[in-house]
């Protein structure tokens, strides 16, 4: 080991005198006091290794996650060995990769097929349905498929770097990774199974997300994703929980082909501790991600080439045709809107947070529309930015981890959002330098849509369990691109549920494959694109809860102001938050109030740190007569989109129905 001392102390001299002296370079002594002639270049104390290999298996230390048996449990793998426990393990994860027509397979082993003594040595199990020795077996089941099992999140760094393209580490060590031609995801290509349970449970039809397919087409493109997975050298399987309450936590399987998925799936669900998973078993939901492998057009419902399927009775989702991670996330958000109100849960398409005297709000909104951004809020304790259930306890996120859009990020007005972009974050589709690794989140060359997942514990003052009281704020978030509904209004009980219902926004690029610019839409609960029942079954539990808890209703308006998209500026967030700063502090629930026009929004006259004037919109308009008209158009918009509600009841009498019709756009 070089003992050089820094040439300040004299330590090190330079002579004329050695071997390079002779070409008129001078030899660097890096030695002090020279006592022999021999030079050490170790002075340690011996190697215990021999050879390379064995030093490299001095690096690692066994590991004490995820497969340590704990001692002394009473749980139901208390009195089975480590070597079984693994047998059952891999047995249930054969048992999901399983063809639902062969007779045998797959032959799945834990471990990489790169660290060669894992293939050989491991626990492995074949799968059988039937003697296989009656009816012979198939090239697929003669083949192992390697498992890799919730790896760590440098694990899945490793793999990621080494196998798939695009991948790199940004300057802060967050995982730059590319999703793929789909960028965004595909709501047109998302089918539902429509089977004897879910035809009369689910919503079809007219404006309905769900779009039909049969139970047998649903086995074909499972059948075709289970195949392609079992193809693969290799396969990722997650064990994770959905859900922070204890009483309704649902188990979810997700087996995919790419670290990257395997990662974000990590950072989106609730991790396990290394002692639930011991006791995992069974998974309530599985997902089959083989979004790399397309579908086949010729088969029955299928239009492009992408397929996002679930079958709720199957408790399955087969993913094919794309690599948005996205996909995963939100469709096992779609799970929890059919599981959680049949247990009278309500499920919600909103971010959540709380003040330091336990008051809690909730962020409704489409996307972009500032859930993440607002619920993230140094100020308060976060619970989750974007998927929570309301129950008689209170608030749960159902998610480990936040899915941040990052195009603009600053670290100025984001900066937990910005600071949380570290090691274990996937930075999905953004632009970096290629030398620093600086990531320009100004870019959009790849997409309008990157994004960030990250666990939610990256955020410092996230709620950790992510649970809370029951609302006292819901704060419904619009980002209105014709400029004409005002930055807040205060809502009555049948105006929020109104807007409930309509789930008014202007879709931004990205998101959603296909929109390029801001697009008027309206979206049932704030979330059309994930409830799986009819509207007025979420909007009726909501003014149940709302009713009950005393909670007030807002709209928040992040869209555009003094004119529509195009001639008008969207409205700072620096204002927005001021906005959101005072319904928190219940300072706005006692501010004095105007009626507006059309709407009949009730808007406050002045908050702290926001210029009076922008409040009401008719004020920041220079062409009075284009606000008028703009705001009769958005009116008509409404009332066009709300006629398919009109003899749908809501809540146990007509009441809450009627005055809720008479809540919208009168003119
Ligand atoms: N006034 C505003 N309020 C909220 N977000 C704003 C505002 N102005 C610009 N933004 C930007 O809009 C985006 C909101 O996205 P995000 O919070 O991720 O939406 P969601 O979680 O609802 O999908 C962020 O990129 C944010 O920086
Ligand atoms: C991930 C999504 O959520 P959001 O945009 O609401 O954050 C999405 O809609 O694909
Ligand atoms: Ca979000
Ligand atoms: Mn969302």
């Amino acid at each position: 080991m070089a003992q050089n001392k820094g040439a300040e102390n004299g330590r090190f001299s330079f002579t004329r005198t050695g071997s390079m002296g002779r070409q008129g370079l001078p030899k660097i002594q890096t030695h002090h006091e020279a006592t022999s002639e021999v030079c050490h270049d170790d002075s340690g104390t011996p190697m215990k290794a021999k050879t390379i290999d064995e030093l490299h298996s001095l690096q690692k230390k066994k590991s004490s996650q995820p497969t340590t048996p704990i001692n002394g449990t009473q749980g139901a793998f208390a009195a089975i060995s480590e070597e079984d426990r693994q047998k059952q393990q891999l047995q249930s994860i054969s048992a999901s990769l399983a063809s639902l027509t062969r007779e045998t397979g797959p032959k799945v082993v834990k471990g990489d097929p790169a660290t060669k003594s894992d293939g050989q040595k491991a626990t492995h199990v074949e799968h059988h349905l039937y003697d296989a020795s009656l009816f012979g077996v198939s090239d697929s089941a003669l083949k192992f498929t390697h498992i890799l099992y919730n790896l760590s999140p440098a694990e899945l760094y490793e793999q990621a770097i080494k196998y798939e393209k695009g991948s790199f580490i940004t300057a802060t060590g967050a995982l730059a990774t590319l999703s793929g031609a789909k960028t965004g995801r595909s709501p047109r290509d998302k089918r539902v199974v429509k089977d004897e349970e879910t035809e009369n449970e689910l919503w079809w039809g007219k404006g309905a997300p769900n779009i039909e397919m049969d139970e047998h087409t649903f086995l074909v493109n499972r059948e075709r994703a289970v195949d392609y997975l079992n193809s693969l050298d290799k396969v990722y399987v997650n064990d994770q929980f959905l859900n922070w309450d204890p009483e309704h936590r649902i188990k979810v399987r997700i087996v995919s082909a790419r670290a990257y998925h395997s990662l974000f799936m990590h950072n989106m669900c609730i991790r396990p501790t290394p002692e639930e998973l011991l006791e995992f078993g069974t998974p309530d939901f599985t997902i089959y991600n083989a979004g790399q492998f397309p579908c086949n057009r010729y088969t029955h419902y299928m239009t492009s080439s992408t397929s996002v399927d679930l079958n709720l009775s199957r408790r399955e989702m087969v993913i094919l045709g794309t690599q948005y991670a996205g996909e995963m996330k939100k469709g096992l958000f779609s799970v929890m809107h059919y599981l959680m109100p049949k247990r009278q849960i309500l499920s919600l398409h909103s971010g959540c947070n709380m003040g330091k005297d336990g008051d809690v709000a909730l962020f409704f909104g489409l996307s972009g529309t500032g859930k993440t951004t607002l619920s993230t809020d140094h100020n308060r304790y976060l619970i989750g930015d974007d998927e929570h259930c309301w129950s008689n306890n209170g608030v749960s996120n159902i998610e480990g981890g936040c899915y941040a859009k990052c195009i603009d990020l600053s670290k100025d007005k984001e900066p937990d959002i910005w600071n949380a972009i570290k090691f274990g974050t996937v930075v999905e589709n953004v632009v970096f330098d290629e030398y620093t690794r600086e990531v320009d989140y100004s870019e959009k060359s790849v997409t309008e849509n990157t994004r960030a997942a990250y666990p939610i514990e990256y955020i410092p003052n996230a709620k950790i369990p992510c649970v809370g009281p029951h609302p006292k704020n819901v704060i419904l978030l619009a980002c209105d691109a014709f400029g004409v509904l005002p930055p807040v209004s205060k809502l009555s009980l049948a105006q929020t549920m109104y807007h409930f219902i309509s789930g008014y926004t202007a879709l931004v690029a990205g998101t959603e494959d296909g929109i390029k610019e801001p697009q008027a839409t309206f979206s049932a609960c704030f979330g059309a694109a994930f409830i799986m029942m009819h509207p007025t079954r979420y909007a009726a539990m909501l003014s149940e809860k709302m009713q009950k808890h005393g909670a007030t209703g807002w709209l928040v308006n992040t869209g555009w102001s003094a004119g529509r998209y195009g001639t008008g500026n969207r409205i700072k967030l620096a204002y927005t938050r001021k906005i959101i700063d005072a319904i928190h502090s219940g300072t706005l629930l006692n501010a004095s109030y105007t009626k507006t026009e059309v709407f009949g929004l009730e808007i406050p006259t002045e908050i702290e740190g926001v210029p009076s004037e922008i409040l009401d919109p008719t004020n920041t308009w220079s062409d009075k007569k284009a606000y008028k008209d703009t705001l009769l158009q958005l009116g008509g918009l409404f009332k066009k989109n709300f006629e398919v509600f009109l003899n749908h009841k809501i809540g146990k009498d007509n009441k809450l129905t009627e005055e809720i019709l008479a809540a919208g756009p009168n003119f």
